[in-house]
């Protein structure tokens, strides 16, 4: 195997001394003092953190539908600066990912990209519908080897379409993930959060019991079908509870939380800026805490960004009428730095675990979220743990804008990012084997 990559002087999970890590194109070489390589490509690791690869469990990018606003070229981009090597992408496109040609497009485009793993999340129903269960084998079996099925963008309500789905999931080895909204409870009222502030503001608000019945219930129909169930976004203290509780019932529950879970609430509606609407709604100050109590405790899994670009129409208007969603890729790592790794509820070897190691683990991905040792996929991240950076809109890869943290200064940057030993990122450039923005 050619030596690709020589990182010196390097922390790993930023514990103990530095050393050398020297990557080839498949895995790790050595790792150890003073190491050479012949025409590698040098990385400076001095004050720098290793970690594995970052994996996305849930990732918008708007091909096949609304180019306009993110591709997989643009999407892989952003993937490859926030230190991600293998990303999911939702099935809400359009046409939807419901069916192999759309899931294997998607996982070809990737790897022409060449910047980031795309694999394909493929839809549970036909055309998001909620009436008839997509064709999860022919997907799973087709070039997009699809893993993880989702209607993400909307919920799989019908309880005995779901109890279909999770027995469907059980027999092909593959997971169901579900965005957890019973649409009885938000008819006319997917704005923001029913609390307080939606009541003061005027805004038609969503309970949390939209989410946490329908959490209770998959946990339930998860238990009977002997399947796994994996939850989409979870934005409330409840839902922390309830994935703890299927827990000690032996159910195969899995989590994640996202970065704009973790940071924002909903004072930040005061303004009516459709830019802090998004599904589920920014919650209340004690959600955000137990969120983060519970990603340091393990009860919730990981961190998935829901990376969901949108047109600066679709952004820029009456706040009821915005379309939900916010970027993620380029900033998640900032985020969790900033929530987590800073008040000290988590050290960098919770970060590999939370960005990588677990999500990994939940969907199955044997090349990915591995330990930093000798023979393992050479898919790593390099992490400056000291800079601060302010985030611009009209900076980041993606081609829409709407970022929510526009003009914040946050910690932590991705220095360089590598996939199977080439690397992918650079000091804020992308080096894709075609394509581009
Ligand atoms: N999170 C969002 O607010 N929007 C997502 C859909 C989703 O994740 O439910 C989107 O596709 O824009
Ligand atoms: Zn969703
Ligand atoms: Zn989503």
């Amino acid at each position: 195997m050619t030596p690709q990559v020589l990182i010196r002087n390097v922390r790993l999970y930023g514990e103990g001394d530095p050393v050398d890590v020297l990557l080839g194109d498949e895995q790790i070489l050595a790792i150890g003092a003073d190491l050479e390589a012949e025409g590698a490509d040098i990385l400076d690791g001095t004050g720098r953190i290793l970690l594995p690869g970052f994996v996305d469990l849930h990732t918008h990018l708007r091909e096949p539908g609304r180019e306009d606003t993110e591709t997989i070229d643009t999407g892989s981009a952003a993937a490859a600066l926030g230190g991600y090597t293998a990303v999911f992408a939702m099935a809400n496109t359009d046409p939807v990912a419901d069916s192999a040609v759309v899931t294997d497009h998607v996982w070809r485009r990737g790897q022409e990209v060449g910047l980031v793993d795309v694999h394909p999340v493929g839809a549970v129903t036909v055309g998001l519908e909620g009436r008839q269960l997509a064709e999860m084998g022919t997907m799973a079996a087709g070039v997009g080897q699809v893993k993880l099925f989702s209607d993400d963008g909307k919920c799989v309500y019908d309880p005995l379409m779901m109890r279909r789905a999770l027995e469907y999931s059980a027999s092909l080895g593959v997971l169901v993930a579900q965005h957890a909204e019973e649409p009885r409870l938000t008819v006319g009222a997917v704005v923001a959060h029913e609390g307080p502030t939606a009541a003061r503001l005027g805004l038609a608000g969503w309970p949390r019991a939209a989410e946490e019945s329908i959490v209770a219930r998959d946990a339930l129909l998860a238990r009977d079908a002997g399947a796994r169930v994996h939850i989409c976004h979870a934005s409330t203290a409840g839902t922390v509870a309830l994935v703890e509780w299927a827990r000690t019932q032996g159910i195969s529950i899995s989590a994640e939380v996202t970065p704009h879970h973790l940071l924002l609430d909903d004072s930040r509606l005061e303004t009516y800026d459709g830019i802090n609407r998004v599904n589920p709604p920014l919650r209340e100050r004690s959600d955000v805490e137990a969120l983060r109590r519970g990603l340091a405790d393990g009860v919730i899994d990981c961190v998935a960004t829901d990376h969901a670009p949108h047109a600066d129409q679709d952004k820029c208007c009456e706040f009821s009428q915005a379309r939900p969603g916010m970027l993620g890729l380029e900033t998640a790592l900032s985020i969790v730095v900033e929530t987590m790794v800073r008040p000290g509820l988590l050290d960098w070897r919770g970060v590999a675990k939370v960005m990588s190691e677990r999500p990994a683990q939940i969907v199955g991905l044997d090349d990915q979220g591995r330990p930093l040792e000798v023979g393992e996929p050479a898919n790593v991240v390099l992490v400056d743990p000291d800079t601060e950076w302010t985030v611009r809109g009209p900076d980041l890869a993606s081609i829409a804008h709407n970022t929510p943290y526009e003009e914040m200064t946050l910690p932590g940057k991705v220095t360089a990012t590598v996939l199977r030993g080439r690397i992918t990122a650079r000091d804020g450039a992308v080096y894709p084997l075609t394509g581009g923005k």
